[in-house]
């Protein structure tokens, strides 16, 4: 049903891989080659196109289309332009060719993580417009770069733009992850990352000597305490079948820098540690633990912050509020089933959280194993055409929120 040939291929499957074939892969993604493809969708949509350069090179493009009553609050729809890098040697396919196999794979960095999802939302809007409908909320559809180190050249600074202020966005749907079995994961919170460097000073010396009060004794301390607490957080996930990876904090020893030789005890060595803090942590409390972890290790033992996230929200996923009775409603006629999660990881609907918009994080795919980051990231042209219907009555049913209290 799906593997026909190329001549026979669904458009939207064709304009997917095209999207995908644009390398904008970190550190040099080609953000150029992507703008020009969205102002090119844009044409031929006959959508009005918006370009906010945030920083110097760095350029939010806004696809509108506007609703009936424009003066109601409007749905975002983001997805980011740039992919991670990959191992090329590792791809059984070239990851910027779009390949498709024969049983209807695309083979591609970004496939799922998220250019499926940006060309769901362009292909969702076409569909509509072309069946003539008109829906009282206006969309816009934000295309965002620099997601992938942080978001602080993107997303971050875009939610302080008047630009984004003018965007008037009462509610946003972001990227999720894809589910092996047979329902969908929607994210309504997300862990807060903390990239700490601990560094440790301590005496140097020769190597063939019992020297006290060295940094690597006292770096050594500090990784054990804050191991003990991975392993009593892990414990608690595998202890408790309710709670899922996102609802705890987790924490990985990812660099080990110092020392100049076999034979020299270094004076300076760091450990750098990424924790990924659970949304109902005390956060002030937890920073006063990583103190204590420190200062417990000895003198001359401090940390700094890489990457700190502090205002973590929860979207409200209960029947009362209007936009998950709008989305979940839409899901139940589709007859998909949601699991609900905490996002394990950062998207940029953390930043559209923070100040104070809604947001559900969804990737369409189910039966689909979870290939983000992953060597041969691969998506199913079936999912992915199944995610445009999906998107189609999603966003009818969000657009079509009544204008809720306090809203004009
Ligand atoms: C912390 S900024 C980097 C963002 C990246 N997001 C994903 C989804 O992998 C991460 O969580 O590592
Ligand atoms: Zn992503
Ligand atoms: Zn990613």
């Amino acid at each position: 049903m799906t593997t026909k040939g190329p001549e026979s291929e669904h458009p939207s499957v064709t304009l997917f891989r095209q999207y995908l074939r644009i390398c904008t892969m970190q550190p040099n993604p080609d953000y150029g080659g992507a703008i020009t493809f969205l102002e090119e969708r844009a044409r031929q949509l006959g959508l009005s196109c918006q370009k906010i350069e945030v920083v110097p090179g760095y350029v939010i493009t806004v696809l509108t289309w506007p609703g009936t009553n424009p003066s109601l609050p409007s749905i975002l729809l983001n997805s980011h332009t740039d992919v991670v890098p990959v191992f090329k040697e590792h791809w059984h396919h070239d990851p910027f060719e779009a390949f498709k196999d024969s049983e209807g794979y695309i083979y591609a960095r970004g496939a799922q993580d998220m250019k499926s999802v940006s060309i769901q939302y362009l292909e969702a809007v076409r569909r509509l417009k072309s069946e003539g409908h008109r829906f009282p909320r206006t969309i816009h559809m934000t295309f965002v770069p620099d997601e992938e180190v942080g978001g602080h050249k993107g997303m971050e600074l875009f939610v302080k733009r008047p630009e984004f202020q003018a965007l008037r966005a009462g509610f946003a749907l972001d990227e999720g992850l894809a589910n092996p079995t047979d329902a969908f994961t929607v994210f309504y919170s997300e862990r807060s990352p903390w990239w700490v460097r601990v560094t440790s000073t301590g005496k140097p010396g020769h190597a063939s000597r019992f020297i006290e009060d060295t940094a690597v004794e006292k770096l050594h301390k500090v990784i054990s305490s804050i191991l003990a607490f991975r392993e009593k957080e892990m414990q608690r996930l595998q202890a408790n079948p309710r709670l899922k990876e996102g609802a705890v904090t987790s924490v990985n020893l990812t660099k080990l820098e110092g020392g100049v030789a076999f034979n020299v005890v270094p004076a300076t060595m760091s450990a750098s540690f990424d924790f990924r803090v659970a949304p109902d942590v005390d956060m002030k409390a937890f920073e006063k633990q990583l103190q204590s972890w420190c200062q417990e290790a000895g003198e001359g033992v401090t940390f700094e912050f890489a990457q700190k996230f502090t205002e973590p929200r929860m979207t409200p996923i209960d029947d009362t509020d209007p936009w998950w009775a709008a989305f979940s409603g839409a899901c139940k006629e589709m007859n998909l089933t949601l699991e609900p999660e905490i996002f394990p990881a950062a998207t940029d609907s953390r930043y559209i959280r923070a100040v104070g918009i809604p947001a559900l994080g969804f990737s369409p795919m189910n039966r689909t194993p979870v290939l983000l980051h992953d060597h041969n990231e691969r998506l199913h042209e079936a999912v992915f055409l199944r995610g445009v219907d999906i998107y189609t009555r999603l966003l009818s049913a969000l657009a079509s929120v009544p204008a809720l209290p306090g809203e004009s």
